[in-house]
């Protein structure tokens, strides 16, 4: 375990620049250069095409779209010009993310978890009562070795294995703006996956996957299965975002920037020098969806005493390898012994699944940002987007009820499962929003009672509670044909069964069964408040 001796070596090194700390520096700039000169270098006219492509993706993600008609065919354009980044970096793509292939990657990762398990326990991590295992479906995860008892602790990880920005890294881009937390996370990882064979985080970096589900590894096809959904502007918005960020890493590594020596001293300088040798589109995306796949945080120690606590993003080894089933948080950052403690939320018997709770998170939000839905989701909702209208004479009264239950004039609302089916902010906002003129002069008479409009059985006029629940009808109406716009429900229902009849779904085709699971679930919310709407109208 040379690499990690290293860090243990470094850790027993007094403050202050000494013969020794020179000497390993000196041997991490020929590391450095090493890890750089093997990889393929781009030629001037394949670097000059790049360049201009970069610089009109970065022109086309700039322009915000007006609506979804417009939002699509920018992300159309989008997938043309990463598609010929993509071909033009393809040498350096294999180099760098060589194990990127069709096939899953499972097997191959478990060959690689016993060096990562021994590295792991080496660098302090205890995971007695755990191994990490293949479970269809789930790609890795953690599986009990023997009885593990509720709320008994079963894992730790100690601070010096926890890969953040704060892990030694001199790589920092975007400043100290504390938003960015991930975005400097996600570059230390591109940093450190390009340092390759040098870089003291290889045995994590070996069991992490080669690819994943989330949106940014969506085909334009695979897209358009949430068109209709209320995952499509989020997917699309993601796609843009990263697209952006990964054009800006690029400009300034290859466009705006002289090339890098890697000089150690200067701040910064080593990061660039990385991306100037190794960074692509394949590498940024991978990076980034490890991190949105697998990070937590914790905090900061790196600011004054006095200040309020800092957070940041770290990607913590080996518990980033448990799944998540609903439950309660039980993984907490132990200030004083500086490590992560995750307990077990539920008994766990030998040979079990080894299950941590992600946290409250519509299925929306965990197919965006995860790559992964959940059929027993309980937290489940969707949003549907409701607004006033700026040509209402009476928007302005309206608007002073809104203030007063503290709903947003323009919001995402939701739309629930059974039992509540529509949230009570949803509908406040329609029962405002459907009041006539003299209702609103009664309401704004008393804002002080405007609170019992979020209460389902609040005494209202029956015509103005017929209108709302009508809007309601009609709206989830709509939403219900958008979806079928895009694929019948008979056609969704023919074309799951036949993925999952499969065995829990084709290798390859993990993410069309996601798609087809994720609109199932969202018709059925969708569906489920219809039927309410309909009864509360008629009542
Ligand atoms: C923190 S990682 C967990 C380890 C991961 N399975 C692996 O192979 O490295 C989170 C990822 O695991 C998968 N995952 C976690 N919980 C899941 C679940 N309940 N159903 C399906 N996939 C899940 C998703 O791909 C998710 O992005």
């Amino acid at each position: 375990m040379g690499k990690n001796n290293k860090r243990n070596k470094k850790a027993k090194q007094p403050n202050g620049p000494t013969a020794s700390s020179a000497a390993s520096g000196a041997g991490e700039d020929v590391e450095d250069q090493q890890a750089a000169r093997s990889l393929p270098s781009l030629n001037p006219k394949k670097r000059n095409q790049l360049n201009k492509l970069v610089e009109e993706l970065l022109d086309l993600v700039e322009k915000q779209p007006a609506n979804p008609n417009d939002e699509w065919k920018q992300y159309e354009q989008l997938q043309q010009l990463l598609k010929q980044i993509m071909i033009l970096e393809e040498s350096l793509s294999q180099a760098v993310c060589p194990q990127i292939s069709d096939s899953p990657d499972d097997q191959t990762r478990l060959a690689k978890v016993e060096a990562f398990s021994a590295w792991a326990k080496e660098g302090g991590v205890h995971s007695e009562g755990l191994e990490i295992a293949i479970f269809p479906g789930y790609q890795l995860g953690l599986r009990a070795t023997r009885q593990l008892e509720k709320e008994e602790l079963v894992l730790s990880v100690p601070r010096k294995l926890i890969f953040s920005e704060e892990s030694d890294s001199d790589c920092r881009l975007f400043g100290n703006m504390p938003q960015a937390t991930h975005l400097n996370l996600a570059y230390d990882l591109v940093i450190e996956k390009i340092r390759g064979e040098f870089s003291e985080w290889r045995p994590y970096i070996d069991v992490l996957p080669a690819k994943y589900n989330t949106v940014l590894y969506f085909s334009t096809k695979q897209m358009e299965r949430l068109r209709g959904t209320a995952a499509c502007s989020l997917a699309l918005r993601q796609c843009r975002v990263i697209a952006k960020q990964f054009g800006f890493l690029y400009r300034y590594a290859h466009i705006l920037t002289e090339t890098s020596s890697g000089n150690r001293s200067l701040p910064g300088d080593r990061g660039l020098f990385f991306a100037q040798h190794g960074l692509c589109y394949k590498l940024y995306r991978w990076a980034v969806s490890t991190v949105m796949t697998r990070q937590n945080l914790v905090p900061s120690e790196k600011q004054e005493s006095g200040d309020s606590p800092k957070f940041i993003s770290a990607l913590i080894p080996y518990w980033d390898m448990a799944n998540h089933r609903p439950g309660k948080i039980t993984s907490f950052y132990g200030a004083v012994s500086r490590q992560l403690e995750c307990t077990a939320q539920e008994a766990c018997a030998a040979g079990e699944q080894f299950f941590i709770y992600y946290g409250d998170r519509s299925n929306t939000d965990l197919l965006v940002h995860n790559g992964f839905v959940d059929v027993n989701n309980p937290k489940d909702y969707v949003n549907i987007r409701v607004g006033l209208s700026p040509t209402d004479a009476l928007a302005a009264k309206r608007a002073s009820i809104l203030d007063k239950l503290n709903i947003r004039h323009t919001a995402e609302l939701r739309v629930l499962p059974a039992p509540e089916f529509i949230s009570k902010e949803l509908l406040a906002f329609v029962r405002v929003f459907k009041m006539s003129a003299e209702q609103l002069d009664h309401w704004c008479s008393d804002l002080e009672r405007a609170g019992d409009l979020l209460h389902i059985d609040c005494a209202l006029e029956t015509d103005h509670e017929t209108r709302t629940w009508q809007f309601l009808e009609d709206r989830l109406k709509l939403l219900l044909a958008v979806l079928d716009k895009e694929l019948r429900e008979a056609d969704e229902v023919k074309e799951l069964s036949e993925l999952e009849l499969k065995d829990g779904g084709k290798p390859g085709q993990e993410i069309e069964l996601m798609l087809l699971l994720y609109r199932r679930l969202e018709r059925s919310i969708l569906a489920g408040a219809l039927q309410y709407a309909r009864e509360h109208r008629k009542v």
